[in-house]
């Protein structure tokens, strides 16, 4: 089994606590695990969750799609249908070596030249299938980068510049995925259109909150419910400067001259079941055990939390305090879990990410004895080299912490503060993604100490 190691400075039993929650929330959703309890074959019979599929009614069994858990999900595909599988091609940030399915490069967060030729790879082999043709499709967050397939008069520059251009105005992944779902082959349903009259079944690791299958990884495998227009608004809601390619194609598909992507109505989908294999929830549930194990009263708050990641600190903050100061929700000791995907409006030019901001947010507001983290499950918090962060009130205690750390706050660069007082959280990539899980840990009164 995979393990991933968390390197965070825990110089007590609660920031202990906080970096076990994190640890074994990300090890429950690793792929290994997932696909060894998901998916099985004995005999003819392929089970994916509570669904089977028989084996004997297809002549070839092929498996494409990819994203940031999309090497470990082949590796498992692999160990567990071993030669009954008759090819693929999974595009995943870091390649591994593949038996039976390639491995292809894709870059993210922004599509790079390697991802469109992996990405075609991928339609090529789709046009192979036929109505005996069983399609595994790997569906992982991050995708929507690492499996670029600009359509017909939009350049890789041009998808580049508007990726960029999205990440960084704060627009939330459903607004983001309703513009690039119209920008490209393999999203919004264009994968289950392409293999159609193929049998798709998808694996999902969602990283959206609701676990909405329409913008997991633009939703290959998924009608979309989105249209022309939808992405034409965003672009007007956040002001977007794009590539003249771009808006003249958006256009033109608002006004009918250009096919939509597939809605739930489309044949295409006849054959199409997806199942969410993990998600956030899978993730906190894990944290939740390990807290009780620990001898803490647990709660997951919620999954879903979203918005602008320095304004939800502050109410997982509040949260923490209200347990320390009266016992609402829970008695302390108490470990109050999150998940979901903060965004974070770029103003500055600094180094940081949304779990970061949330961290260093969090630091300023604390005036309990709580200890607060915040990972973004990947490993990769704002495409930085670090997972998040680990918290206290002694992080930003002075005045001159304080006017340092809304400076940093100011200029998006969180990283470096962090850094700095040494409570960032490192595990490299982990090969999964189901997006950002955060803890509070508050200790009983110290003559009532765990
Ligand atoms: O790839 C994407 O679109 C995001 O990670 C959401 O799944």
């Amino acid at each position: 089994m995979t393990s991933i190691s968390f390197d965070a400075d825990t110089p007590t039993r609660a920031h202990e606590t906080a970096i076990a929650c994190l640890r074994d929330s990300v090890a429950a959703v690793l792929p290994d695990r997932v696909v060894r309890d998901a998916v099985a074959v004995e005999g003819d019979e392929l089970r994916v969750a509570d669904a089977t599929y028989d084996l004997g009614r297809f002549d070839r069994v092929l498996v494409v799609g990819g994203g940031k858990a999309g090497d470990g999900v082949a590796d498992a595909l692999e160990a567990v249908l071993g030669d009954r599988i008759d090819g693929g091609v999974v595009v995943t940030p870091a390649p591994g070596r593949g038996e039976r399915i390639d491995r292809l490069p894709g870059a993210h967060p922004v599509p790079s030249e390697a991802g469109v030729e992996s990405a075609s790879r991928i339609v090529e082999l789709l046009a192979e299938t036929d109505d005996r043709t069983l399609v595994l499709a790997v569906v992982t967050g991050g995708a929507s980068a690492v499996i670029p397939t600009p359509a017909d008069g939009i350049s890789l520059s041009d998808l580049q510049a508007t990726t960029d251009a999205l990440l960084r105005s704060g627009a939330h992944i459903g607004e983001l995925n309703a513009v690039r779902k119209h920008l490209s082959t393999l999203k919004g349903g264009g994968l289950a259109r392409l293999a159609a009259p193929a049998t798709v079944v998808g694996l999902v690791f969602s990283d959206v909150v609701g676990n909405d299958l329409g913008v997991v990884a633009s939703g290959p495998t998924a009608p979309d419910d989105t249209t022309f227009d939808d992405a034409l608004s965003v672009l007007a809601r956040y002001d977007l400067d794009v590539p003249e390619s771009v808006r003249d194609r958006l256009e033109r598909g608002a006004r009918g001259a250009v096919d939509e992507t597939p809605k739930s109505d489309d044949p295409a989908f006849d054959r199409v079941t997806n199942h969410v294999l993990a998600d956030a929830h899978a993730a906190l549930s894990a944290a939740r055990e390990t807290a009780r194990d620990r001898g803490y009263e647990p709660t997951i708050l919620s999954s879903r939390v979203r918005g602008e990641a320095r304004e939800a600190a502050k109410t997982h903050v509040a949260v923490a305090e209200e347990v320390a100061a009266t016992g609402d929700p829970l008695d302390a000791p108490a470990v109050v879990l999150t998940g979901g995907e903060c965004t974070v409006t770029v103003d500055g030019d600094g180094e940081g990410g949304p779990n970061l901001e949330y961290c260093l947010s969090a630091a300023r507001e604390l005036g309990t004895d709580a200890v607060v983290a915040a990972i973004d499950s990947d490993g990769e918090d704002g495409g930085t080299a670090v997972a998040g962060a680990v918290v206290d009130a002694a992080t930003v205690e002075t005045r001159s912490d304080e006017s340092e750390a809304a400076a940093a706050l100011a200029d998006n660069d969180a990283l470096p503060f962090l850094r700095e007082r040494g409570r960032l959280v490192q595990t490299g990539p982990t090969g999964t993604n189901v997006n950002d899980l955060r803890v509070a840990v508050v200790d009983a009164p110290a003559d009532d100490d765990v």
